[in-house]
């Protein structure tokens, strides 16, 4: 006989099911987002084909050599436009636009896609107002992209301002105003900042820095989530809201911080604030983006596909080559040496984990010889920084040994190869540094040396981060035989060097 199935859950009597898998539901904007290809080859646009574009900066675009857009040019450039639209003011019933989040890969062309409709918007009328702030993490990156601004502001009469934090304030100040009787008047239309900078400049400029401030751009966001615990993003928006509050009583127009739309809010026409964020290793948790403090945000990603959505996976460029290469501590500096002096790859951008680490290779880089080495970090001042890349970039130097100062977002043209002489330990990490080469749909080559205990973890960090594919390269001991002698002369060379150091740094 069957006996009754009770209806009394008996302690401890738990039944055995299969627990169901909780399906994350993200929100509409990250579930649903615009994908943007990744194979920049195949999905070139004619500049013309892309609307809304004026005819001068075609024109600028034609003369710098550029026919075609980048896929994520031609998605967004059409996006932000459609936001000034109505020019750089919401008129009453409009709406406020969307911010909007970047996520492609490194080298897939995310400078050009901000500085073109930025600079189209601001264009009409020009009245010398700093109506876009480019934040940027390093002094390096900020010189880069004021570059490109300059390059499309040329003739325009829009004026482009860095402040990197590095000057004195008088002087970083006087770059950005100037006082005249019953007030000043600013002389920028566009800041490029380090964060730092920014922030030192805002503590103590007039609120004329940042009153008519349209467009909040943040390249490397990701960087910039980071450091949220430090509320930077919250503090500038604080400031320019705050810089309204005594400016629009006296003006037509009003800038209200945000909040929710009712017939009163709408009446008057608004200067809003939008924000544009931009990277290649952007989160998609919505717990972090929503720290972000975005309105309504719309995000253009090259790391979805229709059918999975993922909150780990980052877009790699599609013409990136992975290899990893098995090694140990005695044959890592040999491995090296055998990719520049045999194999002859040339130019190779390298990178450690530790400024000391980049140091010492190229210390017995140097002692070997044959090679044209160079390094590059903090160790570096600023000045010889910005030397030492302009002679790599110039083809003067075959090998940089740097830490990851050059990893993110730097654009040297022509690096070939990159080189993880340290494994990162981060996804986002690997993705910067090998994002060094193969870009603008170039072919590039990465390697990453792995010691045995490295492997596991390393290959199923890029599993995870949907790597299409990393590949074993396995360098014989024999082609590494004929470097040895030499290695070893080298080697004591480097003890010496780095005891002499020793003893001036501490005399
Ligand atoms: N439409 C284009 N036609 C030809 N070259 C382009 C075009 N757009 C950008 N480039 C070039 O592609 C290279 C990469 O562009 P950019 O530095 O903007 O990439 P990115 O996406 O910002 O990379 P990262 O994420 O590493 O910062 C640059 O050298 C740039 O001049």
């Amino acid at each position: 006989m069957v006996p009754p199935q009770s209806t009394l859950t008996i302690l401890g009597g738990f039944e055995k099911k299969a627990v169901q898998k909780v399906q994350r539901v993200l929100p509409q904007w990250l579930a649903q987002p615009n994908l943007v290809q990744r194979d920049i080859k195949k999905n070139l646009i004619p500049i013309g084909d892309v609307p809304g574009i004026c005819p001068k900066l075609l024109t600028k675009l034609q003369s710098n050599g550029i026919q075609h857009f980048f896929p994520v040019q031609a998605e967004l450039i059409p996006a932000v436009l459609e936001s000034a639209l109505l020019g750089l003011l919401i008129g009453r019933g409009g709406y406020r636009p969307r911010d909007i989040c970047v996520s492609a890969p490194t080298g897939s062309g995310k400078t050009l896609a901000f500085v073109i409709p930025v600079v189209q918007a601001l264009l009409e009328p020009v009245i010398c107002e700093v109506r876009v702030l480019a934040v940027l993490p390093t002094k390096e990156l900020a010189q880069q992209v004021c570059k490109v601004f300059h390059t499309y502001t040329d003739g325009t009469g829009l004026k482009v301002v860095m402040v990197a934090g590095q000057k004195s304030f008088a002087v970083e100040q006087a770059s950005l105003v100037q006082n005249i009787t019953g007030g000043c008047r600013s002389l920028a239309d566009i800041v490029v900042a380090t964060r730092a900078g920014w922030s030192i400049t805002l503590i103590k400029l007039p609120d004329s820095a940042s009153r008519q401030l349209r467009y909040l751009i943040i390249d490397e966001a990701d960087r910039m989530i980071d450091s949220m615990h430090q509320d930077w993003l919250n503090y500038v928006v604080k400031e320019v809201y705050r810089a309204q509050e005594a400016w629009s009583t006296a003006r037509f127009f009003r800038r209200a911080e945000p909040g929710p739309v009712t017939a009163a809010s709408l009446w008057q026409p608004q200067m809003p604030l939008q924000k544009l964020m931009f990277s290649a290793t952007l989160t998609q948790n919505p717990e972090k983006l929503q720290q972000l403090g975005l309105h309504q945000p719309r995000l253009f990603t090259s790391a979805h596909s229709r059918s999975s959505v993922s909150l780990t996976q980052h877009p790699f460029p599609l013409v990136l080559q992975e290899y990893y290469v098995p090694c140990n501590l005695n044959n890592k500096p040999l491995i090296l040496l055998h990719f520049l002096l045999r194999l002859k790859f040339n130019p190779v951008l390298c990178f450690t984990n530790s400024r000391e680490a980049s140091h010492r290779l190229y210390l017995l880089v140097r002692s070997y010889g044959g090679v044209a080495a160079a390094e590059f970090s903090s160790r570096l001042s600023p000045n010889e920084r910005k030397k030492t890349l302009k002679e790599f970039e110039q083809g003067k130097i075959q090998l940089l040994i740097s830490t990851d100062a050059t990893a993110r977002g730097i654009d040297v043209d022509g690096v070939k190869c990159v080189i993880n002489y340290d494994a990162p330990q981060f996804i986002r990490t690997y993705v910067h540094r090998v994002g060094r080469t193969a870009r603008a749909g170039k072919a590039g080559l990465a390697f990453t040396l792995l010691l045995g205990v490295q492997e596991r973890n390393f290959l199923q960090m890029l599993r995870d981060a949907g790597s299409p594919g990393v590949q074993k390269q396995l360098i014989r001991h024999e082609n590494l035989k004929p470097l040895i002698p030499q290695y070893e002369n080298a080697l004591e060379e480097l003890h010496s060097i780095i005891k002499e150091e020793r003893a001036t740094k501490y005399t």
